[in-house]
């Protein structure tokens, strides 16, 4: 296997969310969510080098808090104003010169190591890759402004040419770097978006719909019966340590 670099960006306000805190570290199921992903990407990816980036203000609660849990082995990197930004810094701190790097959602704690390995296999081969799900939902576009009425003209989108974009996005290290030399620009929303305006192709792999991005506090609640129904079925360890923020 490719020697691995992932990056796990975690350095978001969660404002959709809400909470005291950012929600990277709020806890679920009795373990913070950062733990969660940095335990679910080593257990899926031994030995790859593991940076995670977080607001600068938040570094010393993540180190007093990583250290009441068993949390897998990684260092900090502060994060920047957008989540290109933080992608950024993650790279600069990587220590080692791995052949794969996967940018991945501090706040996606549940892929599984199948879909893990499969998105990087594919990054390997094709140079970049993203694990994407089919749109259940039916999708409309908008156009323009209200009309007198208050009617929003709107048309529908087919949803058959659509897939759902997730993370962990794996690149050729080469691929990823020279891609993230560009400037900053509002439509990168993830870093295939990235990679794609520097001229690669990108892989479509299969992901995983349990695959969650935590945003709004009821994915909280999703993510919280997910894991039960895991550990029901003996897929999931034990938590540790109960106690809420
Ligand atoms: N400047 C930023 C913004 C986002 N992220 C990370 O990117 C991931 C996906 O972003 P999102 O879910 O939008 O998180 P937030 O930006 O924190 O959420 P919100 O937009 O609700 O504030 C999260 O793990 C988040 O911490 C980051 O590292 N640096
Ligand atoms: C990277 C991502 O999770 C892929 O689905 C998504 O684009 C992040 O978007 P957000 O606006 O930062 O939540």
């Amino acid at each position: 296997m490719e020697s691995t670099g992932i990056i796990i960006v975690a350095g978001g306000s969660g404002r959709r969310a809400g909470g005291a805190r950012p929600k990277q570290f709020a806890f679920l199921a009795g373990m913070p969510v950062l733990a969660r992903t940095i335990n679910n990407f080593a257990a899926a990816m031994p030995g790859a080098e593991i940076v995670a980036v977080l607001p600068e203000q938040h570094i010393e609660f993540w180190n007093n808090l990583a250290a009441r849990f068993d949390v897998a082995a990684h260092t900090v990197a502060a994060g920047g104003a957008e989540r290109f930004d933080s992608v950024r810094n993650g790279l600069a701190a990587l220590t080692t010169d791995p052949e794969l790097i996967a940018v991945q959602d501090g706040v996606r704690p549940l892929g599984t190591a199948e879909m893990i390995r499969r998105v990087a296999a594919a990054a390997a081969r094709h140079g970049a890759a993203v694990p994407v799900v089919e749109a259940v939902d039916s999708f409309r576009e908008t156009e323009g402004e209200p009309d007198a009425e208050g009617v929003v003209p709107s048309r529908i989108v087919d949803r058959r040419r659509l897939r759902i974009v997730q993370t962990p996005q794996f690149f050729r290290a080469e691929v990823l770097r020279r891609a993230y030399e560009t400037e900053y620009r509002a439509e990168f929303t993830d870093d295939a978006s990235v990679v794609e305006a520097a001229g690669y192709r990108v892989c479509l792999a299969e992901g995983e719909r349990g695959n969650l991005k935590l945003t709004t506090p009821e994915d909280f609640t999703v993510a919280e019966a997910l894991i039960a129904a895991r550990e029901e079925a003996g897929e999931e360890r034990a938590t540790t340590d109960a106690e809420h923020l």
